[in-house]
């Protein structure tokens, strides 16, 4: 979707200007304290030039022009800090932009009561409704496929060529409204009502319509408006003070030395950190629904994967027919496509396949009035019941031992033997039954994806610990385990389970992040702090997460732990900037202030600046200049490599602390340096 617009173009830049202006409207500022306090310190300015004797203190005509350019720089500076959140903010909307072009007017084929179809307009549909795709056509709402399978373009939505496949059961069927579907045909359930489909809230999310601050930002927040307390406490107190010792100093000068005191650099670009931040998972093709969620990503300590799908490719198909105990291949195969002959999964339809290969073949409509019994992540298992009683099943071998065993079955001595040797390969094996007789096993293969062990790698060196979580048996979870290089692993897990691992890593003080894209994931993914549906998911899954990969590529939450990693340290190092910054201010201003009041602060006067107003002039422009010259880092973000939190830090509190005391020396110093070159030494 997004990745092409990466750069600013000339229409964001303008109305970015624009917004600057519209952003001084004081019910927005007061949401930014600091910022606040400098947009009011303009209007005391300007109010000082055209009445400097408001608050009383003696009439000096010559106080204007500097009172006049003070209030001009506190007006510039508020503009800049708008003007930041404003560019961060345009990417967003030119994104929303071009998704609203994808949006156009489709019509639908709706079943009616009949059954026949009838076309409307696909700004009409509802939840609950049934249409009809064919081959060519656009899907035209949000839906679930209840029935067929076809390739189905998504770029629109995910900016991916390559076709994917959709289609009733399992864990890919659900679709997006605004795709084209290239082959066959598709029954889909319509999921949304007008106005509330993934696109609209896709184009909502990256508009920042809903955007509000998250609980760090508002932690942060309350901690800068803290600090501006404190400092005009102190700024307030010196006026009595400088009286006392037989001085005076005038307000404009006060107002500039709070400005230049407070922290305006990080309140600046607070707002605009959090939006590029945002911004940056989006052009990842990962729309998350809040900043919180991205944030969170920044801290995860635990990260729960999926087997299949996730560190495998997912394609889970059958690949050998293994008879156990008396039972001869034949009845095997023949019971193995029985339990499949309703089954949509992949898995269940890969075994029809298989044994279409080896010859044999069942018709659908010779079972018509059997009962079907659809797989689910809690049985493990999935088959019929023929209306003579006959129950025929296959699932994972434990369950199916189970079930045996409770049925006074027998289990074949030959099987946990020839269950093993798929499973010490990788694969899935699956036990297949006619009541409490064991046939045999099907042998499901699946293969790691290429890179993961060197992913899984780099998440260690941020301290991030994978754990894979699986509803397949032990032996196969080890040896993918062993092999993909994950530090931990689950097996035989229900969807209740990966809930619990998530809880007890939460109970400890953890975040954690996991990815998922099956119904059984929802309630996981709700309960992570980090959760990362797949596109490719079920609307359960889409919903419960707080985060959705267009591409549906599990493995990006190490790109999305790195994004939220990036925000936070971006965030910490330009409020490190701007707090040390702040420092050297003060000892520009400060001795200029009151060396003609108390000579002997003049041992203070190190920056040797040329005049008290050159030096107050010096250190406000510096303020506000240092604000639009962030802005890019502000946006880019703080490089990040995966490194310990220890290093990280100590690193980034001597680049921006040093850094940020001794930036601000040298441009004051040269400001000043120029204002006196220009003869406004004493303006
Ligand atoms: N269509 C099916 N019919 C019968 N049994 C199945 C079917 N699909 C999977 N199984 C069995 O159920 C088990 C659990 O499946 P589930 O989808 O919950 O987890 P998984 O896909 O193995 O692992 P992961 O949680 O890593 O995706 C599988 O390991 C397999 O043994
Ligand atoms: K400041
Ligand atoms: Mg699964």
């Amino acid at each position: 979707m997004a990745k092409k617009n990466q750069s600013i173009g000339k229409d964001i830049f303008r109305t970015a200007i624009i917004d600057s202006f519209k952003k001084l409207d004081p019910r927005n500022m007061v949401k930014n304290p600091v910022m606040f306090v400098v947009e009011i310190g303009f209007f005391l300015t300007l109010l000082l030039s055209i009445f400097p004797n408001l608050f009383g203190g003696h009439y000096e005509l010559s106080q204007i022009p500097f009172n006049l350019v003070i209030s001009f720089i506190l007006l510039i500076t508020v503009l800049f800090g708008n003007f930041a959140e404003a560019i961060a903010e345009g990417r967003g909307k030119a994104q929303a932009e071009s998704l609203r072009r994808t949006k156009t007017d489709l019509m639908a084929d709706r079943r009616e009561k009949e059954g026949s179809y009838e076309k409307v307009p696909a700004s009409t549909l509802r939840k609950g409704d049934v249409v009809r795709v064919t081959a060519g056509g656009m899907i035209p709402a949000d839906g679930e496929v209840i029935k067929g399978l076809g390739s189905v373009d998504e770029s629109a939505i995910t900016g991916e060529s390559a076709p994917v496949i959709r289609g009733a059961g399992g864990d890919f069927s659900s679709v997006t409204g605004g795709t084209k579907l290239l082959s066959d045909e598709l029954i889909i359930e319509v999921t949304v009502n007008p106005g509330e489909s993934f696109l609209d809230k896709m184009i909502g999310l990256v508009e920042g319509a809903s955007r509000q601050k998250t609980p760090n930002e508002l932690a942060l927040t309350v901690l800068l408006a803290g600090l501006t307390l404190i400092f005009l406490i102190v700024v307030v107190t010196l006026g009595p003070f400088a009286g006392y010792v037989h001085g005076s100093i005038d307000t404009v000068t006060l107002i500039a030395l709070l400005v230049c005191l407070i922290p305006t650099t990080i309140g600046a670009l607070l707002s605009a950190i959090g939006i590029a931040g945002m911004d940056r998972i989006i052009r990842f093709n990962v729309v998350a629904k809040s900043g919180k969620a991205v944030e969170a990503a920044g801290d995860v300590n635990t990260l729960i994967l999926d087997k299949t799908g996730t560190i495998t490719i997912g394609n889970r198909l059958a690949s050998d027919f293994i008879p156990v105990g008396s039972h001869n291949l034949k009845d095997l195969i023949n019971t193995a496509v029985l339990s499949s002959l309703f089954d949509e999964t992949p898995e269940g339809r890969s075994v029809i396949d298989l044994a279409k290969k080896d010859g044999v073949t069942l018709s659908r409509e010779d079972y018509n009035d059997a009962e079907n019994v659809d797989f689910s992540a809690d049985t493990r298992m999935s088959g019929l019941n023929l209306p003579d009683g006959t129950m025929v099943r296959k699932g994972a071998v434990d369950a199916i031992k189970e079930d045996v065993q409770k049925k006074g079955g027998r289990i074949p001595e030959d099987l946990d033997a020839k269950m093993e040797r798929v499973a010490k390969e990788g694969g899935t094996p699956l036990a297949v039954i006619k009541n409490q007789e064991i046939y045999g096993l099907i042998y499901l293969k699946d293969i790691i994806k290429p890179g993961m062990r060197q992913r899984f790698e780099e998440l260690r060196k941020m301290g991030i610990k994978t754990v894979m979580c699986t509803g397949d048996n032990p032996l196969t979870a080890a040896t993918i385990a062993l092999e993909a290089g994950v530090d931990d692993f689950i097996a035989e897990a229900k969807p209740e389970d990966k809930m619990r691992l998530i809880r007890e890593e939460q109970e400890q003080g953890k975040l954690v992040a996991m990815s998922g894209d099956g119904t059984n994931d929802a309630p996981a993914l709700a309960q992570a702090d980090v959760g990362l549906a797949m596109n490719t998911g079920t609307m359960a899954a889409k919903e419960a997460g707080n985060m959705v990969d267009l591409d549906s590529d599990p493995t990006k939450l190490i790109e999305v732990v790195s994004i939220g990693k990036q925000l936070l340290i971006t965030r910490g190092s330009i409020t490190t900037f701007s707090i040390a910054n702040d420092v050297a201010k003060y000892f520009a201003i400060i001795p200029a202030m009151f060396t003609t009041i108390i000579p002997q602060l003049q041992s203070l006067n190190i920056m040797h600046l040329t005049s008290p107003r050159s030096a107050i002039l010096s250190a406000i422009i510096f303020n506000a200049l240092i604000i639009p010259l962030l802005i890019p880092l502000a946006m880019k973000g703080v490089k990040y490599r995966p490194v310990s939190a220890t290093t990280l830090l100590v690193k980034n509190l001597l680049i921006y602390g040093i850094g940020g005391i001794i930036v601000p020396f040298l441009g004051i110093k040269i400001i000043d340096l120029i204002i006196t070159g220009l003869g406004l030494s004493n303006i």
